[in-house]
Parts: structure tokens; C-alpha cells; sequence
């Protein structure tokens, strides 16, 4: 388990991280989300011990990472997939790995075979591909055998095989009882993977609730119209109190309402239509306007919290 509390990281003037507070639970994947700059990868380092929080704890199954003697075995990150020693092979970085952590050799070739690093191993890790580096990274992260992983942004820069691979290996490893995070700046990449979302934006938590709860709450609907008389049309929806705009020569859209009540006004006022239809709001563009705005949340609850998600 993972617990932050008040956690808050400030660089000079900027504020990282601002009085962040969530969860991360076993057996489960876990989200952490917001766009580039929220404040993801400060929270991640400070949880590893890599970085000092101006105020707040961050504790990894009840204890600051600082307490572990061989923290391998607790708590396996991937932080930064370049991080390894370009001139040694893949096999070799993993053996000192196990060697600082006290682990037998075994365990070495074990996360190899886990990771399908296969005779890559044998390589340095120079000539590896940025698919090679993140299954290295993520096999470095295992070695330990740890119940708690925190990968940050594991998806980047994989093709469609990689990605397919790693939403599988989270999978099992959340089935396992695991304590799994990691992060992402898209929802989309998130949506199919992660059970459970933490959502943050400048350094503030967003929401945090289950995956499907959030899409669901994300993204309003719109009915879309299109009429001969679309100003007609429009001043008499806004007379019956919807929010309605024109957004072509023909087309309105109106939020606020179903297309059953637009279509039985118009139907009342006698306006033809030539299509009456209702759309949703994409997720993606949902998303970037909730954290974006997020500033707009400073000082407010959160959208949606742990309490209400149960
Ligand atoms: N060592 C540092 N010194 C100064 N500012 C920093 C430092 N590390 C992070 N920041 C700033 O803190 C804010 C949060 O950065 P952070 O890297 O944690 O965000 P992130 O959500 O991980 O973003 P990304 O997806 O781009 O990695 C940013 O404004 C960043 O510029």
C-alpha cells in the first residue's frame, strides 16, 4: 500500500505538489494522471525516497522508504528507462541489482524470462531498443520481489506489442496481490488499463474513484440540431431556458437538454429539422478541460474522493 498525505513539494516558487493526499491499494492497478508539469513524477520521487517533501509523508506499506535496509524487496520503480550503465549488458545490470539487495542469482534470470528480455540479456544495453530499456527497467523493478511497483509512464514511446505487454504484466501483477501505480499524462492509455484513478492537475488532487466512475462522470452530452431556421430555432431555446449555441450556417448545439425535449419544442414551434441527434463530449477533451481548469478547484473539495468511490 501506498499512503500520501498532505504532500507538498515546492521548487523555489513553483508548487509541485500542493497538500496532495490519496491512497494506492493492493491488488489493484492504480492510475496516476494529469498532464505534463501536474506534479506526477515529484510525487513518485518523493515516495522513493529520491526527493524531500516541503511538508506531508509519504509512506510505502506504513513506512517512509528511508526505513528499508534493502528497499528492493519492498518497492520496485521505474523511473527513468535510460537510467542503466549503457556499457553493461542487460544480464549484468540485473546481477548488481540483486547483489546490492542481498538477492540470489536465481532471481536474475527469473525477472529475464518474466519480462521476455530473452537473449537480449546478453546485450549491452547501449544497442537496446526504448522497448528493450522499459522491459530491463521494469525486470530491475521485480527483481526484489516486491508487493508494491510504481512505474512512471511505462507506455511511453512502446508500440502496439509493448503496450499490449505491459497492460497484461500489470494485470497479473495487480492479480497478485500487488500494490501497483503508474502514471500517465493520457486518459486513453489509462482508461484500459487501470482499475483505479488518481487524478491530479498543478500539483492538486482532481478526483480519485474508480476508473468507469470517472469516464462516467467525464464528458457531458450534447444535443446537436440541424435546421433551415437555425436563429429562429436558437432564440427560442434559450427562451425555454437551454444553453444553446450556433455553430454552422445550420447546425446548433444545446447543452442542457435531451434531443426528445429539443426535437418536441420544435416540433411545438412548428421549426422543421433536418437532423436531431445527441453527442457526447470526447473523454480526452472532458479530461483536458477538468485539468486544466484545475486551478479553478484550488481550495474546493475534489470531484470525486476515495470515500465516495466506495
Ligand atoms: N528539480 C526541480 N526543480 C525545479 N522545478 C521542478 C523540479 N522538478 C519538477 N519541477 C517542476 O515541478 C512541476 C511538476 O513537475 P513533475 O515532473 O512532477 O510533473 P509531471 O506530472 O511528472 O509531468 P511530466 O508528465 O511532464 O513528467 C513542474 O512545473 C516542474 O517544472
Amino acid at each position: 500500500m501506498i499512503e500520501v498525505r498532505g504532500l507538498t513539494r515546492r521548487y523555489g516558487d513553483v508548487l509541485a505538489v500542493d497538500d496532495l493526499s490519496f491512497t494506492v491499494e493492493p491488488g489493484k492497478v492504480t492510475g496516476f494522471l494529469g498532464p505534463n508539469g501536474a506534479g506526477k513524477s515529484t510525487t513518485m520521487r518523493v515516495v522513493l525516497g529520491l526527493d524531500r517533501p516541503t511538508s506531508g509523508t509519504a509512506l510505502v506499506n506504513g513506512r517512509p522508504y528511508a526505513a528499508f535496509a534493502e528497499p528492493l524487496r519492498e518497492v520496485g520503480a521505474l523511473l527513468d528507462p535510460g537510467a542503466a550503465h549503457p556499457g553493461r549488458t542487460g544480464r549484468a545490470h540485473l546481477r548488481v541489482a540483486a547483489r546490492s539487495n542481498g538477492l540470489p542469482r536465481r532471481r536474475v534470470e527469473e525477472v529475464i524470462e518474466r519480462v521476455g528480455l530473452g537473449r537480449a540479456a546478453r546485450r549491452r544495453i547501449k544497442g537496446y531498443s526504448l522497448g528493450m530499456r522499459q522491459r530491463l527497467g521494469i525486470a530491475t523493478a521485480l527483481i526484489g520481489d516486491p508487493a508494491v511497483l510504481m512505474f512512471d509512464e511505462p507506455i511511453n514511446g512502446l508500440d502496439l506489442d509493448g503496450v499490449r505487454w505491459i497492460r497484461g504484466l500489470l494485470r497479473q501483477l495487480a492479480d497478485e496481490g500487488r500494490t501497483v501505480l503508474i502514471s500517465s499524462h493520457l486518459l486513453g492509455e489509462m482508461e484500459q488499463i487501470a482499475d483505479r484513478l488518481v487524478v491530479i492537475g498543478r500539483g492538486r488532487l482532481i478526483a480519485d474513484a474508480t476508473t468507469e466512475q470517472i469516464l462516467s462522470g467525464l464528458g457531458h452530452v450534447q444535443v446537436r440540431v440541424l435546421s433551415p431556421e437555425p436563429d429562429h430555432l436558437l432564440a427560442r431555446l434559450r427562451e425555454h431556458g437551454f444553453d444553446a449555441q450556433r455553430v454552422d450556417a445550420r447546425e446548433l448545439r444545446v447543452d442542457g437538454g435531451t434531443a426528445e425535449e429539443v426535437g418536441g419544442l420544435a416540433h411545438a414551434l412548428n421549426v422543421p429539422l433536418h437532423h436531431l441527434s445527441e453527442v457526447r463530449q470526447s473523454l480526452e477533451d472532458a479530461y483536458l478541460e477538468l485539468t486544466n481548469s484545475s486551478v479553478e478547484y484550488h481550495g474546493r473539495e475534489p470531484v470525486l474522493t476515495t470515500e465516495e468511490a466506495r
